[in-house]
């Protein structure tokens, strides 16, 4: 049985071997993939189609589902919403939920200064400019320059960001879309994958992500993986959809496809 679908042929052919594993693990980054980017942080949620997709494909057997985002892992609990069960790594890998045993984050008091470095400096540029405002986090923070309408301007903000950071000692940092991240944790969304990979021993693992952290991610693929770029932009993936919302027509094509096994 085919589906109505604006996926693009290769990618439909990669779905159909893939969906035909035992085992598989769906790695998902949040915002600019499975929610739109908007312009208030704290809204962001689950395009519906997305969630209702993520919902089925959870419930499916042989299937691991997580998500691998930036966002602390309480606010992408909270924004996300993620089936039971679903694995869980926030601030790029430095947070982790993998049951209940997960060990939470903690600091060394070096990292501990580093964070509180990190958030003077941000909070310094912040004031200056009316818009930018800077979003505190347990391994670090990002300033944040939607708000900003002119973008020539934004990116002033985000390069003294840039400049500030660099002087601060255990500050690593993260480019984004309209944000520039710092955190005193050393982790890529490629590790937590790597991480995941081990623990569910899946078959083939998907991966989709819109922005720069999410390469890393697209860069730890093997054989037989797929890699789904949300958008444009330069990027290792080898498969593209063009939108968020499009990302429910590739969860609904592997459980449409499981189902037909
Ligand atoms: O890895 P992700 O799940 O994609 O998280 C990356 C960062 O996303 C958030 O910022 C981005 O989304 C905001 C809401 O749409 C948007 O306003 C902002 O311009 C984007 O950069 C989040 O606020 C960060 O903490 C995440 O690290």
């Amino acid at each position: 049985m085919t589906q109505n679908t604006s996926l693009s042929p290769e990618l439909d052919a990669a779905l159909a071997e893939f969906a035909a594993q035992p085992n598989l693990l769906v790695c998902l980054d949040f915002d600019g993939c499975v929610a739109e980017l908007v312009a208030d942080a704290h809204s962001a949620r689950p395009v519906p189609e997305n969630a209702a997709a993520i919902e089925h494909l959870a419930a499916m057997p042989g299937i691991s589902l997580a998500y691998v985002s930036g966002r602390p892992l309480e606010t992408l609990r909270e924004l996300a919403a993620p089936p039971e069960g679903t694995l869980l790594f926030g601030s790029h890998g430095a947070e982790r939920w993998l049951g209940s045993d997960s060990p939470g984050l903690e600091l060394t008091a070096e990292q501990q200064a580093a964070r509180t470095r990190i958030l003077e400096a941000l909070e310094a540029i912040a004031a200056e400019e009316e818009g930018a405002w800077v979003e505190h986090k347990p391994a670090g923070g990002a300033i944040h320059v939607r708000h900003i309408s002119d973008r020539a301007l934004g990116e002033q903000v985000l390069e003294a960001a840039r400049g500030a950071l660099a002087v601060v000692d255990g500050a690593h940092l993260k480019e984004g879309k309209q944000i520039l991240e710092a955190v005193v944790v050393k982790s890529t969304k490629g590790e937590a994958i790597d991480e995941l990979r081990r623990l569910t021993s899946p078959e083939a693992v998907l991966f989709a992500g819109d922005d720069v952290t999410d390469e890393h991610g697209f860069a730890v693929l093997r054989d037989g993986d797929i890699g789904v770029k949300v958008g444009e932009g330069q990027t290792k993936a080898a498969y593209r959809i063009p939108e968020p919302r499009s990302l429910a027509e590739v969860l609904g094509r592997i459980a449409e496809l499981r189902n037909t096994r």
